[in-house]
């Protein structure tokens, strides 16, 4: 069978890292899974957290296709749509301002001046739920947020697996962070859904955390959350009016890393 050749960029939102392909002319046709989760392998492929497609779509600046690095379609990414601003900034689409679609519908995002540090709006939220002393809220993507101690020791792969795989969540999936209140700001870890594993960062992920610890302190009105996780620095800055979250911004570096060409 004759590989097909693929030319891609390599971009990361504090080490959530992505494949990023520029798809405007739709060469690549990404409806199989065996290939996607292949070029996210860390040893047979070019390896990452996900892979992304930017396509053109009709009354917004460009579309974002997104697929875990299992190979499956998957549901919003904060830090991939973060650092999609930025591949469509280096492309020249757009300037420092965009609307562009996800699947769960239309983001606003802005860059600051330095160029790498993305501001994106996320969906409202309204709904958080209990499932004992933990919440569970879908921020684009559905997220566990269980407040612990010593996040920094914690074995997130173990824990987070096994919350992933219990009888409530297996089906759908859910992403699991664990979170410790440093008192200056929140030290977050992530089990992602569809790669499976512990990631550097999950933008989807801190975003429930914030307000998720919002709801919990019943903090009302206009906040803005520090975040560490293992790759870096977020900020998240959101309204809460007692019911519902919304003016939701992920904030963070998105950094090209590196270009290249594969042969698959
Ligand atoms: N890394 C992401 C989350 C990507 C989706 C997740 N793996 C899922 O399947 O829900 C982020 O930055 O939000």
């Amino acid at each position: 069978m004759l590989k097909q050749q693929l030319s891609f960029y390599k971009y990361q939102g504090a080490g959530n890292d992505f494949i990023m392909v520029d798809n405007r002319d739709m060469a690549f046709n990404h409806h199989f899974p065996d290939k996607i989760a292949k070029l996210c392998d860390r040893r047979f492929g070019v390896g990452g957290d996900g892979i992304m497609f930017l396509e053109l779509t009709e009354g917004f600046d460009f579309k974002m296709v997104y697929y875990n690095a299992d190979g499956n379609p998957s549901s919003m990414c904060g830090n991939g749509g973060r650092c999609i601003v930025a591949f469509a900034k280096f492309l020249g689409i757009i300037d420092y301002e965009t609307n562009f679609l996800a699947v769960d519908g239309p983001h606003y995002a802005k860059i600051a001046d330095s160029g790498d540090w993305v501001s994106l709006q996320m969906i409202d939220v309204e709904q958080i739920k209990k499932d004992g002393d933990d919440f569970v809220l879908n921020t684009g993507s559905p997220h566990y947020v269980k407040f612990a101690d010593d996040v920094a020791n914690k074995n997130v792969f173990t824990e987070g697996r096994a919350i992933r795989y219990n009888n409530t969540y297996s089906k759908e999936g859910i992403n699991i962070n664990f979170v410790e209140d440093k008192n200056d700001y929140l030290l977050v870890r992530t089990y992602e859904r569809g790669v499976e594993d512990e990631t550097y960062a999950c933008g989807t992920g801190v975003t429930a955390v914030a307000l998720a610890n919002a709801y919990a302190n019943n903090t009302i009105g206009y906040s803005e959350t520090a975040i560490k996780v293992l790759g870096g620095d977020l900020n998240i800055r959101f309204n809460y009016d007692g019911k519902k979250f919304d003016h939701i911004f992920l904030e963070g570096p998105a950094k090209q890393v590196f270009k290249g060409e594969i042969a698959f």
